[in-house]
């Protein structure tokens, strides 16, 4: 029987020949990356419950503070200090106030055929360079860190099949959104999404993220993309190497296949209180909102960055809306500064922030209070997500979000 990608991985990790669904391996980590949303909490276990602890490599960590950054409180302050400390004194990558920890990973350190685990849930995200990236909490991370190891229950996988290509006003979250309404918030409970098909090949690495960020909101372990030319070349632009180059064996086992056809999918949104609510934005127009936020590791990128801006020259946010752009990273800030998009935005009247998870969750800036609606490019929608727990939260694409913006209710690209 012939293996998927993600099999391969966990195999190349246990240092098998091969693997099956539901067998359990001790894996090596390639890699481990923790944020400022736990990782002071995995420090307190290191220093408190551990006997004489120590690092296994040190080399394989990087801790990103993202998530509350600059710190807005004396607790955060203290947590992130704590971070910062162990980090030097452990030789640990270290990375502050630079962007969302998924963005960095992705332009510093995910090779393809790597095993990756992630003291956060989003970490399925470099299945878009054809990693397996899994979410993991801070015991299994602070286990990870000090043996170098930890074990895989091995997922079935689930293939999508994309075919054709999205249609103008429509994009990659559409199509994410639309595939986990479709299949439910469990639809693919602890599995792999492998997108396949030459709707997939034809993506850019920023939409496969775009895909694989959002997959744990179906419940997925794990999403991935074969890492094929384009990923080659995106990894070489960024100087580096793939580990291990794996594809799908033609006899490799899916537990289930989805063909979604691209050509038929429309702008949606997801509405209050589950990512798995989603309906026609055009359902959705005329909603009241308060507050518009584009950024996160989910649509936080240079391309997001351009649709906003092409949206937004020559218009105005209107006057009863806070409307945030956040870029995912310094690198994504530095280009749009230099493609001349924070000036648009600025004269838009949007407020541009720093490079951080900002309202994509409740506990940072912009935080929405009692009753107000936002929209917004985030991951969830749950209640409180964004705030007050009375608050409500739609998600659609950046252009969605960019012209509910500007018209003050909810809005697609084509009613501006
Ligand atoms: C803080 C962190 C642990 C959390 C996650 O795991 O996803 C956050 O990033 C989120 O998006 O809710
Ligand atoms: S941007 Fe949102 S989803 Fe991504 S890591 Fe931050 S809080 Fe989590």
């Amino acid at each position: 029987m012939g293996m998927t990608i993600a099999e391969k991985i966990i195999a190349a990790a246990a240092g098998v020949e091969a693997v099956k669904p539901g067998d359990i391996h001790t894996v090596t980590l390639d890699r481990m990356m923790s944020n400022d949303g736990t990782t002071h909490l995995t420090i307190d276990m290191y220093n408190q419950q551990i006997k004489n602890p120590t690092i296994a490599d040190p080399e394989k960590l990087v801790f990103i503070i993202d998530h509350n950054v600059p710190a807005d409180n004396p607790k955060t302050a203290a947590s992130h200090k704590k971070m910062r400390d162990f980090a030097k004194e452990h030789h640990i990558d270290f990375w502050e106030g630079k962007g969302v920890c998924h963005q960095i990973m992705m332009e510093h350190y995910v090779c393809p055929g790597e095993l990756i685990f992630g003291a956060d849930s989003h970490t399925c995200t470099y299945g878009a360079l054809g990693a397996f990236g899994t979410g993991v909490g801070c015991t299994d991370f602070l286990y990870g860190m000090v043996t170098g190891t930890s074990w895989v229950l091995v997922p079935e996988t689930v293939k999508f099949n994309l075919t054709g290509t999205l249609k103008k006003g429509v994009y990659p979250r559409d199509l994410m959104l639309h595939i986990i309404g479709k299949i439910g918030a469990n639809g693919v409970n602890y599995q792999v999404m492998e997108f396949t098909g030459e709707g997939a090949q034809a993506m850019s690495i920023n939409d496969r993220m775009v895909l694989c960020n959002l997959a744990v909101e179906a419940g997925a372990k794990s999403a991935i993309f074969e890492a094929d030319e384009t990923a080659q070349a995106w990894l070489k632009e960024h100087g580096r190497e793939p580990k291990h180059l794996f594809k799908s064996d033609v006899d490799a086992h899916y537990v289930k296949e989805y063909t979604f056809d691209l050509n038929e999918i429309e702008a949606v949104v997801a509405k209050p209180d589950f990512v798995d609510d989603v309906i026609p934005a055009k359902e959705a127009c005329g909603v009241k909102i308060d507050e518009a936020f584009l950024g996160s590791c989910n649509n936080g990128r240079i391309d997001e960055m351009r649709v906003a801006a092409n949206l937004l020259k020559g218009r105005h946010v209107a006057d009863s809306v806070r409307f945030l752009i956040v870029p995912a990273s310094n690198q994504v800030y530095m280009q749009a500064l230099d493609e001349g998009l924070i000036e648009i935005f600025m004269e838009a009247g949007a407020i541009v922030m720093n490079a951080n998870c900002s309202v994509c969750w409740g506990s940072c800036q912009g935080v929405i209070g009692e009753k107000e609606v936002l929209i917004s490019t985030g991951t969830r929608n749950f209640k409180g997500r964004a705030g007050h727990p009375t608050s409500k939260v739609y998600l659609g694409s950046a252009a969605t979000v960019t012209a509910s913006a500007i018209k003050g209710v909810i809005a697609t690209e084509d009613q501006l």
